[in-house]
C-alpha cells in the first residue's frame, strides 16, 4: 500500500491507472478503523481494480462544541489493518493540504441535510458534501462506498451526485454490527463499561419497532411514541431523534404501510450513537443497498 499525504501525489499516482482504463473504488473515512470500515473495503477492492481510502477528520463537518480535537485517531494501526486488506492507496491528507484557505465554496443539499442529524448539527451536512465533493474530485472515482448506518448521509450524497451530475457510483453497505448488535461506529470508544452495556439498547429499539410493526401498530406518531418511551426504559439513555420516515425521501409518514425508515439518534452520557432500519411488512431486515 502507498500512503499519500498531498492531492498532487495522489493524482500523480492515479494518472496511469486511470490511463489504462482501471476502475478506481473509493471509500472516504473519518479513520479510526473497525470492522464496518473495512467491510466497505473488502467490497471496493472486490469491485474495482484499484482501491483508494482516505482518512480525513474533517474540520468543516464539526460543530464548534463538538469532538474534532478528541475525535480517536491512529493512523500507525489504520494503515497496519489497511495494509493487510490489500488496499492500494492511502490518501491522509492534513487540513492545511486539503484546506490551504478557508473554503469559500459550499456544497449544500438543505432539504435533506438540515433535518434529523442535521438539525442536532447545524451545518454538519453541509461540510460532508463539501469535503466528499472535494475528495471525488481529487480521487475521481469510479465508485464511492458509504455505510448505511449514516441513512441520511448517503441519501444526501446521492441527490448530490444527482443535481451535479458528479460521475461517481454510490454503492451503499449494510451496517455492521458487534455481537449484541450495537452498530460499530469509531465513537464507540467514547462509552464507558456501563454505557456500553447500556448501548445495547438501540439495536434493541429497533428490534422493538419492527415488532410493534408487524403486530400492527401503523401510526407513526404512536410507532415514535412508543420508541421513545422504549428506550428511555435504559436510564443511561437519551434518545434525541426518534424520526420515522420515508425510506427513499425521508420526508415524514403519517400512516406505515408496506415500509418505512426508523431513525435513531440516540445519547449515552456525552456520546450520541446513530442508528436505523428500514421496516419491512413482511421481511423485517436492516436496510439494503
Ligand atoms: N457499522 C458500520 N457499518 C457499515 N459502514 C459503516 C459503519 N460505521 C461506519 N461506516 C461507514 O464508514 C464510512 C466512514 O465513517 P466514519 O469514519 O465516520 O466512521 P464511523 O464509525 O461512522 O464514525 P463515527 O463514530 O464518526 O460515526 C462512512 O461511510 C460510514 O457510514
Ligand atoms: C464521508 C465522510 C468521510 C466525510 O468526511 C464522513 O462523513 C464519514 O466518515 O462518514
Ligand atoms: N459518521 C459521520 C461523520 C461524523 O459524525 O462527523
Amino acid at each position: 500500500m502507498q500512503t499519500i499525504t498531498t492531492i498532487a501525489a495522489l493524482r500523480e499516482a492515479l494518472a496511469p491507472h486511470r490511463r489504462e482504463g482501471r476502475h478506481i473504488g473509493f471509500v472516504p473515512t473519518m479513520g479510526y478503523l473497525h470492522e464496518g470500515h473495512l467491510t466497505l473495503v473488502r467490497k471496493a477492492r472486490a469491485e474495482n481494480d484499484v482501491s483508494v481510502v482516505s482518512i480525513f477528520v474533517n474540520p468543516l463537518q464539526f460543530g464548534k462544541n463538538e469532538d474534532l480535537d478528541r475525535y480517536p485517531r491512529d493512523l500507525a494501526r489504520d494503515s497496519a489493518l489497511l495494509t493487510a486488506a490489500g488496499v492500494d492507496f492511502l490518501f491522509a491528507p492534513d487540513v492545511a493540504d486539503m484546506y490551504p484557505r478557508p473554503m469559500e465554496t459550499v456544497v449544500d443539499v438543505p432539504l435533506l441535510g438540515n433535518q434529523l442529524e442535521g438539525e442536532a448539527r447545524p451545518g454538519h451536512f453541509a461540510g460532508v458534501a463539501t469535503v466528499v465533493t472535494k475528495l471525488f474530485n481529487i480521487v475521481q472515482p469510479d465508485a464511492a462506498y458509504f455505510g448505511e448506518k449514516d441513512y441520511q448521509q448517503v441519501a444526501i450524497i446521492r441527490r448530490m451526485v444527482e443535481d451535479l451530475a458528479q460521475p461517481v457510483h454510490v454503492v451503499a453497505v449494510p451496517t455492521v454490527r458487534e455481537a449484541d448488535g450495537l452498530a460499530c461506529s469509531s465513537r464507540n470508544v467514547y462509552l464507558s463499561a456501563n454505557e456500553r452495556q447500556a448501548a445495547v439498547i438501540v439495536p434493541k429499539a429497533l428490534e422493538e419497532a419492527a415488532r410493534l410493526f408487524s403486530q400492527g401498530l401503523t401510526d407513526a406518531g404512536a410507532m415514535e411514541e412508543a420508541i421513545r418511551d422504549f428506550i428511555r426504559r435504559e436510564p443511561l439513555a437519551e434518545p434525541d431523534v426518534v424520526a420515522v420516515r420515508h425510506p427513499d425521501t425521508l420526508m415524514p409518514l403519517d400512516l406505515l404501510d408496506g415500509s418505512f425508515l426508523l431513525l435513531l439518534y440516540v445519547r449515552l452520557g456525552t456520546t450520541k450513537l446513530l442508528d436505523n432500519r428500514v421496516i419491512r411488512l413482511h421481511a423485517n431486515k436492516d436496510a439494503a443497498a
